[in-house]
């Protein structure tokens, strides 16, 4: 039987940049076929040529043994194939089930049929196991993980036969990449394919069949078991052994520098008190929607607290007010980088600059030293482009986040508030990073970071706090921690135990 997908010497060229030089692949039906491969690789532009988002410049893509038309969004659409992207394309004001039937309303004669709508959305929401959904709720009332799941609801509306998702878990914490698993094994049972990229090696083991490695625009290895030992998957990854991905981790000594006393804004943060002492690594856990975000906010003054204060240095901040927190020397690398961090049209060096211009504008050579600078803290961070005067918007996803870090890494913060610092990076990335973060530790900046992936709190930390609910509910020394604890402390205490069976 042909494989339901089958992907030969594809070829796309960007004005001076070839992002693929060659890359076959097939997929069979009904399986999980992940994509690998470091930062920049292409996999992105991969499911691009696919999906008919963007056309190839040469090589073959059979669906079905057919050709498949390039540059055609609508006729890959029409042929089964859909494409769940990371940041979710759904209209907030609309419901669940005009978001899952959005341009193929079904009518009765000229009129809407809202009734089959509902009733079809219901039975699609069904199908993924998720009849808790209603479709009269409006997209901006559910969780991601749910928005998620309409997204797929809206693919299978399609009659979907090749779901790709790219990166579906970075925006899910780790019990919705259970949920999330639970509907990919759905799907596959049903005898759909399913294109799954991602960056975290453990969930490849665990959704995966088997794997396919890019690097550099080209097919490294194919038709790999997803059983492939994680070392021989970086290796082919990154063309050597990472050997250590976490860094020595690095003890507190110095005073406390960053200071939360009983800080509120509701409905987010309810009361929180910590202390980040000079050196010191301290990660913020818990589920997406616990108040870590909305707690970096206040304490970088985006936003004003109800109650409590932020003190740096023992000095107190004026709420509200980032322009004075960064004079006091914080940082914060935020967790929407595309919206919150980038100038998408100015170049690599500029963005990085930015947080900083005015130590350049100060000096007299000051676009040679910006440069130089810039680059530097980019060649850090294993960032592709030799060219370091492109335009952001033409890196790819992880290339983008590490020019936001490097923004925040060259200048020279007292504290320094990461939000997810190494989402979509890949893993030798994530090594040079907490390297990066272990130096600037040693170099006594107070480091507080919030990650969804337990394991690398588990990793890097001195100390980690639990968030729950917008309060903190649990602290443990980085050495003594274990994940399954502080999952444990992350869920509430009514959700099941088998979640944590399931996770762990
Ligand atoms: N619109 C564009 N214009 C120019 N170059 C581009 C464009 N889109 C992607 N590229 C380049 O193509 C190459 C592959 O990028 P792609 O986004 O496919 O990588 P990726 O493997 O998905 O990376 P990541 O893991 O960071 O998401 C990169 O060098 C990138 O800079």
């Amino acid at each position: 039987m042909a494989p339901v997908l089958e992907v030969r010497g594809l070829v796309k060229e960007y004005p001076g940049v070839k992002a693929l030089k060659g890359v076959d692949f097939a997929v069979e039906r009904g399986e999980v076929h992940c994509l690998l491969g470091p930062n920049g690789a292409g996999k992105s532009t991969l499911i691009k040529c696919v999906s008919g988002a963007v056309a190839p410049t040469a090589g073959e893509i059979l669906l079905d043994g057919d050709p498949l038309p390039v540059g055609d969004p609508s006729a890959s659409l029409r042929r089964g194939v859909a494409t769940i992207y990371q940041e979710l394309d759904l209209v907030d004001e609309l419901t669940v089930a005009q978001s899952v039937f959005l341009a193929h309303e079904p009518r009765r004669g000229p009129f809407l049929d809202l009734e089959r709508m509902r009733r079809d959305a219901a039975a699609l929401l069904a199908r993924l196991g998720h009849e808790a959904i209603d479709p009269r709720t409006k997209v901006r009332e559910l969780r991601p993980a749910a928005q998620q799941v309409v997204s797929i609801a809206r693919a299978l509306s399609h009659d979907v036969r090749l779901l790709i998702m790219d990166e579906p878990s970075a925006i899910l914490d780790d019990g919705e990449i259970e949920t999330l698993f639970g509907v990919v094994r759905r799907l596959t049972a049903d005898g759909v394919s399913v294109v799954y990229i991602s960056h975290r090696l453990d969930e490849i083991r665990r959704i995966g069949d088997r794997v396919t490695v890019l690097t550099d625009g080209r097919t490294a290895a194919t038709d790999l078991p997803a059983a492939t030992p994680t070392d021989e998957l970086v290796e082919l990854m990154v063309g050597r052994a990472v050997e250590q991905l976490y860094p020595e981790r690095p003890h507190a000594s110095g005073e406390v520098v960053l200071d939360v006393r009983g800080v509120r804004r509701l409905p987010s943060v309810r009361a929180v008190s910590l202390q980040v002492r000079a050196g010191e690594v301290v990660g913020l856990g818990g589920l997406v929607g616990s108040g870590r975000t909305e707690l970096l906010r206040l304490i970088y003054g985006l936003d004003a607290p109800q109650a409590g204060e932020v003190r740096v240095g023992g000095r107190r901040l004026p709420p509200g007010r980032p322009d004075r927190a960064i004079a006091a020397g914080l940082g914060l690398a935020p967790e929407d980088r595309k919206s919150q961090g980038l100038l998408l049209d100015w170049s690599l060096t500029k963005n990085v600059s930015l947080a900083d211009l005015g130590r350049f504008e100060r000096g007299l050579l000051s676009v040679r030293a910006e440069r130089a600078a810039a680059r530097e803290q980019l060649q850090r961070l294993r960032t592709v482009p030799a060219d370091a005067e492109r335009a952001v918007r033409e890196l790819s996803g992880g290339n983008q986040q590490k020019v936001v870090l490097a923004r925040w890494l060259l200048r020279s913060c007292r504290v320094l508030l990461l939000d997810e610092p190494t989402r979509g990076v890949d893993v030798a990335t994530k090594a040079e990073l907490y390297r990066v973060i272990g130096d600037l530790a040693a170099a006594g900046v107070a480091v507080l970071v919030v990650s969804s992936e337990l394991g690398e709190l588990v990793g890097i930390c001195s100390r980690i706090l639990v968030m729950r609910e917008g309060e903190t509910v649990f602290e443990v020394d980085g050495e003594r921690a274990s994940e399954r604890e502080l999952l444990r402390h992350a869920v509430a205490p009514t959700e099941t135990a088998d979640l944590i069976e399931e996770v762990t």
